[in-house]
């Protein structure tokens, strides 16, 4: 293991000229991601629904040494923004090297109250985009034998409370990514698939919407980000971060699970009904 780690070092030089498309990128880790990868020299192409700041974001990595920059603004419950956002990839760059699906819908933390419309709008935005997504960036990230980039979280992994309709669609993403992966290997299509396994970051909706009922503190966006980032260039299959508490969490669910459950229980006050 050390040797192998050893010869795989990551260098920033590794995303010079990289052509990546990052969405939910307005705002919080994507918007960290961009940062950074504008610093190492990739041309970017950001997406988000709000057109004013991710115009600004943009903006920003031309100011931090992108190699360019451009943004597409619209909905992931569109069924044309991936089209759309591909077909800009081809026409501008000729290609893809990395496709980073971050974005996620508006989702509040509380007791499940039945709203399955909730949920299959969730599933549509944090989900089926995703699958639409990696469907049309295939083909050209065969061609430059690049990497997918899937942004998940702790709650994808084990249950969490007051979160349901948002764990659901983390659970799916890695059951749909990790069987994606098995038959890229079998085809010998040199495509990596990175799944990022998430703990509490300081984003600003994530604080807002549970800064009041949980006990423990956030980890820092921008390393987040670049933990990410260098995950992908190493095309690891997975990104723990923050590293030891998630690796913890899951240790803790493969050989205790009740006792794992409990202690998330307890990490947790109960959320005001009226919020
Ligand atoms: N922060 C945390 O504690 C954790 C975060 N994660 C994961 O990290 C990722 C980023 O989270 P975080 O940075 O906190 O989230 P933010 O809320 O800061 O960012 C979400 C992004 O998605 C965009 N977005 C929202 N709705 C839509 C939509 N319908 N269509 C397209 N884009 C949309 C937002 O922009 P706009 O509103 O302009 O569209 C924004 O750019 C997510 O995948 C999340 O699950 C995982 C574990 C913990
Ligand atoms: C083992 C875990 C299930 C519980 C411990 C860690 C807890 C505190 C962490 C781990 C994952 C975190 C959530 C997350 O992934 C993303 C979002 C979406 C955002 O819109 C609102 C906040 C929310 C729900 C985070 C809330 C805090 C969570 C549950």
């Amino acid at each position: 293991f050390y040797f192998y780690s050893a010869s795989e070092d990551f260098n920033e030089e590794m995303l010079r000229g990289k052509r990546v498309i990052v969405t939910g990128a307005s705002s919080g880790i994507g918007e960290q991601m961009a940062y950074h990868l504008a610093r190492m020299e990739a041309h970017l192409l950001l997406t988000a629904r709000t057109e004013a700041r991710v115009q600004k974001v943009m903006e920003r990595c031309l100011e931090l040494g992108a190699a360019s920059a451009r943004y597409i603004s619209g909905s992931m419950d569109s069924p044309t923004l991936p089209e759309q956002l591909l077909r800009e990839a081809e026409n501008t760059w000729g290609g893809l090297d990395m496709l980073i699906l971050n974005h996620i819908g508006q989702s509040s933390v509380r007791f499940f109250d039945g709203d399955v419309e909730h949920v299959r709008q969730l599933m549509e935005i944090n989900f089926i985009s995703y699958v639409a997504m990696t469907t049309a960036a295939l083909p050209m990230l065969k061609e430059s034998e690049g990497s997918i980039v899937v942004v998940s979280s702790v709650a994808g992994r084990t249950g969490g409370p007051f979160i349901a309709p948002y764990s659901a669609t983390k659970f799916a993403l890695d059951g749909f990514f990790s069987s994606l992966r098995q038959e890229l290997i079998m085809d010998k299509v040199n495509v990596s698939i990175t799944l990022c396994i998430l703990g509490y970051i300081n984003t600003e909706s994530a604080v807002r919407a549970v800064s009041h009922i949980i006990r423990s503190a956030p980890a820092p966006k921008d390393e987040c980000a670049l933990e990410i980032i260098r995950g992908a260039a190493l095309r690891q299959r997975e990104v723990l971060y923050p590293p030891l508490s998630i690796r913890a969490t899951l240790l803790g669910r493969s050989i205790a699970p009740e006792l794992l459950d409990s202690i998330v229980r307890s990490n947790f006050h109960r959320p005001n009904t009226t919020a």
